[in-house]
């Protein structure tokens, strides 16, 4: 059992209890998310599924501490983010919640193992971090590209840096945003079989998906279905 897992097991590594988002889109005030309700324990792989426009990118930003709700609670490892300052809430996502972007949001011009460091770089990169990079590095099979610019990284190389990158501060939470958007069959079906691997790790990692190579995936937990801004019970 890895030190997070045994940390404190009875601590969800996510609690979202009634959230609320609203926007006003230049027009109106829209409710995006109207009271979602979850939890995710370290070692659950959960996927948030629904339709264009659902609210998925919107709730992944306040799930990762990036975004403030309207009203309604976040516990991410025990600690409350909704009502933090953004200086606070930064803190928080930089210790406990590893995000990979929709567009990966890669540094073209570094290389792949100095992406994976990105995070360090506020604190100091310590040689401890780069034997932690090194190691996510060999673990995700990119040691031969790791002094490469990410740049020259195929689709599939890409995304897994920023899921290396994602992991570097050891985070009790992942959360991905449609991580297997533009990768064919056999890499998305890696990608999906390494969350199901970091899961066991003693992590939480959450996806937004409305990919069924991922969905369907061994290793899956739970699918929370979000429409009209609520998660749907499951039947
Ligand atoms: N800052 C904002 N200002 C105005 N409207 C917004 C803003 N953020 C999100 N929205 C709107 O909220 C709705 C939900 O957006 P969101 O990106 O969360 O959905 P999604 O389920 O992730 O969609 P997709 O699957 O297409 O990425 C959309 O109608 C979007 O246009």
């Amino acid at each position: 059992m890895s030190s997070l897992a045994a940390a404190a097991p009875s601590v969800k590594a996510l609690s979202v209890t009634d959230v609320v988002k609203r926007i006003w889109d230049g027009h109106e005030k829209r409710t995006i998310l109207d009271g979602v309700s979850f939890d995710l324990a370290r070692g659950e792989l959960v996927i948030v599924r629904g339709p264009s426009g659902s609210g998925k990118t919107t709730l992944l930003a306040i799930v990762g501490a990036m975004l403030s709700p309207t009203s309604g609670e976040v516990h991410i490892d025990g600690e409350a983010t909704s009502r933090l300052r953004e200086g606070h809430r930064a803190e928080i996502r930089r210790r406990k919640v590893g995000f990979v972007f929709q567009d990966l949001q890669l540094v073209d011009g570094l290389t792949a193992r100095d992406n994976v460091l990105l995070p360090c770089v506020p604190d100091g990169v310590r040689k401890a971090d780069e034997v932690r990079a090194d190691a996510l590095l060999e673990r995700f099979g990119l040691t031969s590209v790791a002094h490469g610019r990410a740049r020259s990284l195929s689709g599939g190389e890409r995304q897994r840096v920023a899921l290396a990158r994602a992991l570097i501060n050891d985070p009790a939470l992942l959360v991905l945003d449609e991580p297997t958007a533009h990768l064919d069959d056999e890499r998305a079906t890696t990608i999906a079989a390494e969350l199901s691997a970091v899961a066991r790790d003693g992590r939480a990692v959450l996806v937004a998906t409305h990919d069924a190579r991922v969905t369907n995936s061994k290793g899956v937990t739970r699918v929370l279905d979000l429409a009209g801004g609520r998660v749907k019970p499951q039947s």
